[in-house]
């Protein structure tokens, strides 16, 4: 009998909630990482500018520029002067190559199909120009401002502010990132740098380390729990591509998820107030009430049944596991949780492929990789796995068809 990781592999990230679809995340300042020795290279077109760190082991905190990043936009860094040796590679030394080795005229983005638009209640926002199809990357965006998530807790807070004053003002243009949008109250006096930072900065990973970054054309994208876009971020040159995960048609507007969105209303809209302080007025949490609840309630039902799968394929249940994957993917369906429904797909074409049901098992290989195409990535990792799988099955199944088994798979062999 096949293992379970052998049915489940690469798809099985799917129905865990950290692999559940959700775009670029904004997740507190998790616990300090001590830095450590590394010198700065030179990846920097500016003098770091550097401020002591009053928390211990007190490395100075720096703010690092590249003016020629991304067709001279320009990227800033603000993060301790060096890492620990803990790193394999220092998150300093991986931005530093990353932002050295790039091509400075390397930058094409496809043409803008959206404007931006004052929208009721949210300030503004970004609405379609044309008609946007599914599967297409319909905007491309650089890392602007990148900070290491420790920032707020190794710096006074004064101090942070001035590294973020001169990150900010070493780019080419400090306005397309000052303009965008803050969400203090006048009155709390926050000072623009430090509200313009904390409205927009999503949470990304760079190698081993967490950084807050700006996107400033991603920033215009308000939130919505049903969005119709996601972002998909690219640790190896800091781009985020967002691609349309639904058709969206000229006048609509666009959003992508703050938060994973599978989550229940109940979770995501305090989720929402702390990270972004903002109460959501999106068209799902504008459901009359009844509505809202029959919502969450499918959202529970996806959540619950994502582990019950795994479990059924450990016991060798695939009959079960089949119709439970189904009501998954119903559920998911009524729920528009559809960035793509690949790794699902795929994991149906698993479980048949298990029980010996190879035509069955091919019908749904062909779905996912229609699906991996459809969203550009046919050539992700692992999806190797899936076109040897469907040429098997195609043998298999030839064979089967002139009586000849020979050198096919048997029932169970992945
Ligand atoms: C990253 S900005 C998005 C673009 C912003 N609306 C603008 O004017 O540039 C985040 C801010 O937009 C507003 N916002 C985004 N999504 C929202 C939603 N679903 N409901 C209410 N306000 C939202 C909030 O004020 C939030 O702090």
């Amino acid at each position: 009998m096949p293992s379970t990781a052998e049915i489940l592999g690469r798809p099985c990230r799917a129905i865990r909630e950290k692999c559940l679809p959700g775009p670029v995340t904004h997740a507190p300042y998790p616990s300090c990482v001590p830095p450590a020795s590394e010198s700065v290279g030179s990846a920097w077109t500016h003098k770091p500018v550097c401020i002591d760190s009053p928390v211990e082991p007190k490395i100075p905190w720096c703010a690092f520029t590249n003016s020629n990043f991304q067709g001279k936009r320009g990227v800033s860094v603000i993060s301790p002067k060096y890492y620990n040796s803990t790193y394999e590679v220092s998150p300093l030394s991986a931005l530093q190559s990353i932002i050295s080795s790039l091509d400075p005229h390397r930058y094409e983005v496809p043409p803008a199909a959206y404007e931006v638009k004052a929208m009721k209640d949210k300030g503004f926002g970004l609405v379609a120009t044309k008609k946007l199809r599914r599967g297409s990357v319909f905007m491309v965006d650089y890392a602007t401002i990148l900070a290491d998530k420790e920032m707020t807790m190794s710096l006074r807070r004064e101090d942070g502010r001035k590294l973020l004053v001169e990150a900010i003002g070493r780019l080419e243009d400090p306005q397309r990132v000052l303009e965008l949008a803050v969400s203090s109250k006048p009155e709390s006096k926050v000072p623009i740098e430090e509200d313009v930072f904390k409205t927009n900065a999503f949470y990304q990973d760079v190698g081993a380390r967490g950084f807050m970054m700006v996107f400033p054309e991603i920033s215009r994208m308000n939130h919505a729990c049903n969005p119709n876009a996601l972002t998909r971020f690219n640790e190896t040159d800091l781009s985020n591509k967002v691609t349309a995960f639904r058709d969206i048609l000229p006048g609509e507007e666009i959003t992508i998820s703050y938060t994973p969105f599978n989550l229940p209303s109940q979770s995501r809209r305090p989720r929402l107030l702390r990270g972004w302080g903002f109460n959501c007025t999106c068209s799902l949490c504008s459901l009359p009430p009844n509505d809202l609840a029959a919502s969450d309630a499918r959202r529970k039902r996806v959540d619950l049944l994502g582990p019950q799968v795994i479990q059924l394929v450990e016991e060798g249940k695939f009959e079960e596991a089949i119709e439970l994957n189904n009501l998954l993917m119903a559920a998911m369906e009524e729920e528009e949780m559809l960035p793509h429904m690949g790794d699902y797909f795929e994991i149906m074409g698993r479980l048949h492929q298990a029980m010996g049901k190879y035509a069955e098992a091919k019908g749904w290989y062909d779905r996912a990789m229609e699906e991996f195409k459809g969203f550009g990535l046919e050539e992700e990792e692992g999806v190797e796995t899936l076109k040897g799988n469907i040429a098997a099955l195609v043998k298999v199944i030839e064979g089967g068809k002139g009586g000849n088994r020979k050198g096919g798979k048997g029932k169970g062999d992945l």
